[in-house]
């Protein structure tokens, strides 16, 4: 894990820009790159097109700096930019942040056809920053070195298409099924029953991506094969448990990674949208204009000067500026678009976000219009905070049974609930939450205890080898212990006759003294065999121990039938 800590941190929308390579519909039609991009000043520049005289007039030439300007266009180039750059220089960062407990949120816009799909999810061989994001996660997690750390992930993937909430990890039916949303105090903005899938590995995760792009929503159209019709949210949701062996306190970080493929913006004259398409065109464009609308309001530089935007010192909407203008500061329009009303904390609070503005190399207008918008985006502020909760045993257990007993009433409530229809459904849905809250505490209880045995079964492997020479030690001794004592009681008489002549009186005088000698022992060998059995004592303490927490395992898992039910049914 990274080792660097920031609490609270307020940072401006990171803003990069990428161009693309001809696809073949312009290649078929000569089309010239009208894109120049400096890899030193990170500057974009986009050639008003010479051709045409009377729209010459009104077009010019624009150079624009942006946090990164990644040249995608041509191969060759020693400046080309390929998915795993993007990756590295850009992703890898945020999935950092996620790792310090910051929610995170990428978002890439632009007009239909310019690289939007291409660089967040990619192709099989060129996969693009979603997979890769979701690889390195589980990379470090494997590559987790400390044994009290436990790691949970769920994916959530959803689409806004016409302005309804499609859950895209459920599978089509004929009979469309949007979810609602929802705000509370606690979660604020959310989709009520979307699908959160536990995931242990990223095959889990390439086969949930799969399945959710299966069911988007594409079509064909003029300008893209594989249009996208519709705004694609996909959630990974990263919890941390940190386990201290010494305070028997757990550590909890939590974090939220949005990567958000907007529908493409497009103009009816360019797709030839009829029909279906046209409606779908109309919808796209009234939600990426009120997320233009939010941006431009998020930007406002009254607000930036008063503080983080929506945060406590923000303005009151309607507040004159401080000079005295008479405009009044709008209020962030997030609920005029389902896209903007659930983004809104990604946009304007809690969170690290940054934007991906993807351009094609030759439309004039499309291209500088997406400029514009993602110089506006690099004004915005959002404020950061690390999502860092110190947990003890003790709390985590009295949560588990305030659950239990939540659980319970609600259940005796549910039960009752069938006169009154309309209250059952909210009620049904706030047991569920519930039922889904404690389970998934249980398991981080379970999966804390085991980060705690496995640190335990560390430590006495670490021990072992010492522990073995020790008793080997001790076994020596004790061995040779015995033997002077079985000397000392049983002393081999040497005949009188046989000894030298000067120690023959002497050992009439000394055998009581020798006896003595044998019980102070060299003071060097006693404290030798002291330090010998504290170190035996100790590694059988710490077997003892890790007996402990299997049994606590066990018993943890005993202590709450009701989970036992939930998880029977
Ligand atoms: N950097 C790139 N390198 C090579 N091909 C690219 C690149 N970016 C985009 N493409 C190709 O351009 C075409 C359009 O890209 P993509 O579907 O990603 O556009 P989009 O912005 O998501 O469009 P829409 O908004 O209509 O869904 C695809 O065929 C894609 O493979």
């Amino acid at each position: 894990m990274p080792a660097a800590q920031e609490p609270d941190s307020s940072a401006n929308v990171k803003v990069v820009v990428r161009v693309r390579q001809f696809v073949q519909r312009e290649r078929d039609r000569n089309a010239k790159c009208i894109v120049e991009m400096d890899p030193k000043t990170e500057s974009t520049t986009i050639f008003a097109p010479r051709d045409s005289s009377s729209a010459r007039a009104r077009r010019e030439d624009k150079t624009f700096t942006f946090d990164k300007s990644y040249w995608s266009h041509d191969p060759q180039d020693a400046h080309y930019a390929q998915q795993e750059d993007i990756y590295s220089s850009f992703g890898e960062e945020f999935l950092d942040h996620n790792f310090n407990g910051f929610h995170t949120c990428i978002f890439a816009y632009g007009q239909t056809g310019s690289g939007k799909s291409y660089t967040m999810m990619g192709t099989q061989d060129q996969p693009g920053l979603i997979p890769r994001t979701c690889e390195a996660l589980f990379s470090r997690i494997k590559d987790e070195p400390e044994p009290n750390t436990t790691y949970s992930v769920h994916v959530s993937y959803f689409e806004v298409y016409n302005e309804h909430v499609r859950d895209l990890l459920v599978m089509k039916s004929n009979t469309p099924y949007y979810l609602k949303i929802r705000e509370s105090q606690t979660e604020g903005v959310y989709v009520q029953g979307l699908t959160d899938a536990a995931v242990k590995n990223f095959a889990d995760v390439e086969r949930l991506m799969k399945m959710g792009d299966l069911n988007r929503t594409t079509a064909s159209t003029k300008m893209n094969d594989t249009s996208s019709r519709s705004h694609a949210v996909f959630t990974l949701q990263l919890k941390q448990i940190q386990h201290s062996l010494i305070t028997d306190e757990t550590i909890e970080r939590t974090a939220r990674f949005r990567l958000v493929d907007l529908a493409g913006s497009e103009r009816a004259k360019s797709t030839e949208a009829t029909g279906q398409r046209l409606l779908e065109g109309g919808k796209i464009n009234k939600s990426l204009t009120t997320l233009g609308r939010v941006i431009a309001a998020l930007a406002d530089p009254r607000r930036q000067a008063v503080g983080s935007p929506g945060g406590r010192n923000s303005p009151r909407p309607g507040t004159p500026s401080r000079r005295g203008r008479s405009t009044p500061l709008e209020i962030v329009p997030y609920r005029d678009s389902v896209l903007t009303w659930l983004l809104k904390d990604s946009l304007g609070g809690n969170s690290k976000t940054a934007m991906v503005a993807c351009i094609s190399p030759t439309d004039y207008d499309e291209t500088l219009s997406t400029l514009r918008y993602a110089d506006q985006a690099k004004r915005i502020r959002t404020r950061a905070t690390a999502n860092i909760d110190a947990v003890s045993a003790a709390e985590r257990d009295a949560q588990i049974s305030l659950m239990a007993e939540t659980i319970r009433a609600l259940q005796v409530s549910v039960n009752n609930a069938h006169a009154r229809k309309k209250e059952e459904a909210t009620e049904m849905e706030d047991y569920q939450k519930q039922v889904d809250k404690m389970q998934r505490l249980m398991e981080e209880t379970r999966q804390v205890s085991e980060a705690r045995i496995r640190a335990l079964s560390a430590e006495v492997e670490d021990l072992r080898p010492e522990n073995d020479r020790l008793k080997g030690e001790i076994e020596a001794l004790r061995r040779h212990l015995g033997l002077v004592v079985n000397e000392l009681k049983n002393p081999i008489v040497i005949p009188e006759e046989l000894q030298p002549e000067h120690e023959r009186s002497e050992i009439h005088e000394d055998t009581d003294e020798a006896v003595d000698m044998s019980v102070h022992e060299d003071p060097h060998e006693v404290e030798k065999q002291q330090w010998a059995r504290d170190m035996q004592q100790e590694a059988e303490d710490m077997l003892k121990e890790l007996g402990f927490f299997k049994r606590k395992v066990h018993e943890d898992k005993t202590r709450f039938p009701i989970i036992r039910e939930i998880q029977a049914n």
